[in-house]
């Protein structure tokens, strides 16, 4: 059964307790939560020592990094190291999206070695595969996407992006009113692609049952592709986005009464003021369903930067409902990230998660920056360090701009505020 379906029959499970547990909330939010849909819990069957993470409605933010091989970087171990990185960093989920070397091989390394749900999507190896089977991703047999989903299945992976949204009429929004940047969904090329040359609906739509019936077996989340994800600022909120998005909305449904967890993926590249407007419409079209954005990248302009852009965007759409910020690292629209990369993307992404969670007022988020104000006034370095999201780099500033004994740092000295006023006001205790 899945966790959806144990909901709906009343009874908590062990993923459920610890997800409870996890995020000092009852057990009964948590089946309430997964019952209607709101909150989901990947967590494959097949996929051995997973600590599971509740993602949705009312829980603290999560954050996805994305690694993976490309065809100009094969090598497994050097994703490995990635995803060691990142779950140091504080990533809830990883997803897998290798399409170069031995994708297979990979992905089993990473499920092996991840204690954090694991995501795919097996478009990708479908397409990869499909050029050495048969030619080229168009000659793909409608079965085989089907074959690479059980596949992955069995392996135990956690959570799958499927761009299902993405149909004839979806396309013909597009086409209707046209773009700067048409799509930039890999998983959406791949399918736009196919389609067209094959003049046949997207087989992850036409056969959604199929997919319900894989993703039930193994308890696989759905996560519903935004393959019409806005890649520019320009092409934001437009027609064929929300067409998609309209669409995602039914598939939410029916995973629902399928009994399969389900979430929707969402844009992209969007201007700050739009942002609310995009979380709440897709919390009003798909049913409340997790959102899960990428970004949202807020300006086209930062390349080395974006996991600055991201993370301004990200926070915004947390603080405004999003409830699964996948990074971006400072290597977007440049190349593949390394481990260097990959942490920094964490660690932006961790920090927009947090400051959201203030705003959404998830339990014990604000009480981590009462204790830093504390340690700070009280000029407690020790404490600062360790109650830092990147503790290794706050750790570097303290020992190489200060002298070990020294009870201030470096920017003031002596001339620190802290110092001078709690000595005068009488307010606070120096502790070093
Ligand atoms: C949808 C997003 O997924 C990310 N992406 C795609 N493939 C990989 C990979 N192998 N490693 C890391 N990130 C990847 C890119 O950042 C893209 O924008
Ligand atoms: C949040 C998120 N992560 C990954 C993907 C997959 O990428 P693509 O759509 O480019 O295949 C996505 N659509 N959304
Ligand atoms: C056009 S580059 C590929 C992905 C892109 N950064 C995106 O968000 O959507
Ligand atoms: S520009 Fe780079 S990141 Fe963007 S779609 Fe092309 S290969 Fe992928
Ligand atoms: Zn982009």
């Amino acid at each position: 059964m899945t966790q959806l379906e144990y909901a709906l029959s009343g009874i908590v499970t062990k993923e459920m307790k610890i997800v409870a547990e996890y995020e000092g909330v009852d057990e009964e939010f948590i089946l309430e939560g997964v019952k209607k849909g709101e909150i989901v819990i990947p967590s494959n069957i097949n996929h051995k020592n997973l600590i599971p993470k509740g993602i949705g409605r009312g829980l603290s933010t999560k954050v996805n990094a994305n690694i993976g091989t490309s065809d100009a970087y094969p090598e497994i171990e050097k994703e490995i190291e990635k995803l060691n990185v990142a779950v140091k960093a504080g990533a809830d989920a990883v997803m897998d999206l290798s399409t170069g070397g031995d994708i297979n091989q990979s992905r089993r390394k990473i499920l092996e070695n991840s204690p954090v749900p694991v995501g795919t999507v097996p478009m990708y190896q479908a397409a990869v595969e499909s050029i050495s089977k048969y030619g080229s991703i168009v000659a793909m047999p409608e079965e085989f996407i089907f074959e690479v989903i059980e596949e992955q299945a069995k392996d135990g992976v956690d959570f799958i992006t499927v761009h299902c949204g993405l149909t004839f009429e979806s396309l013909k929004k597009l086409k209707d009113n046209g773009r700067v940047m048409d799509i930039v969904s890999r998983g959406g090329s791949f399918t736009i692609a196919w389609m067209l040359h094959n003049n046949k609906e997207n087989p992850l739509y036409k056969h959604f049952d199929r997919l319900l019936d894989i993703a039930k077996k193994y308890d696989i989340t759905l996560s519903l592709g935004d393959g019409l994800r806005p890649g520019c600022l320009e092409d934001a909120t437009d027609a064929a986005q929300i067409q998609e998005l309209i669409i995602l909305g039914e598939l939410v449904k029916k995973s629902r009464e399928a009994g399969v967890q389900v979430m929707v993926e969402g844009p992209g590249h969007v201007p700050i003021d739009q942002i609310e407007a995009n979380v709440k419409l897709q919390k009003q079209l798909c049913h409340n369903a997790p959102f899960y954005v990428l970004g949202p990248i807020v300006t086209d302009i930062a390349p080395g930067y974006d996991h600055i852009t991201s993370a301004i965007g990200g926070a915004i759409a947390a603080a405004s409902g999003a409830d699964f910020l996948c990074y971006v690292t400072p290597a977007e629209h440049l190349g593949l990230p390394d481990k260097e990369d990959v942490k920094e993307g964490v660690i932006a992404a961790k920090i927009a998660a947090h400051a959201a969670d203030i705003a959404k007022g998830v339990k014990g988020a604000k009480e981590k920056d009462l204790t830093m104000a504390r340690a700070r006034k009280a000029l407690n370095w020790d404490d600062q360090i360790k109650l830092s999201i990147d503790p290794d780099k706050a750790f570097k500033y303290r020992v190489n701009k200060n002298i070990s004994t020294a009870k201030t740092c470096s920017m003031c000295g002596k001339f620190c505020a802290m110092k001078i006023v709690s000595e005068y006001l009488g307010t606070s205790t120096m502790t070093c």
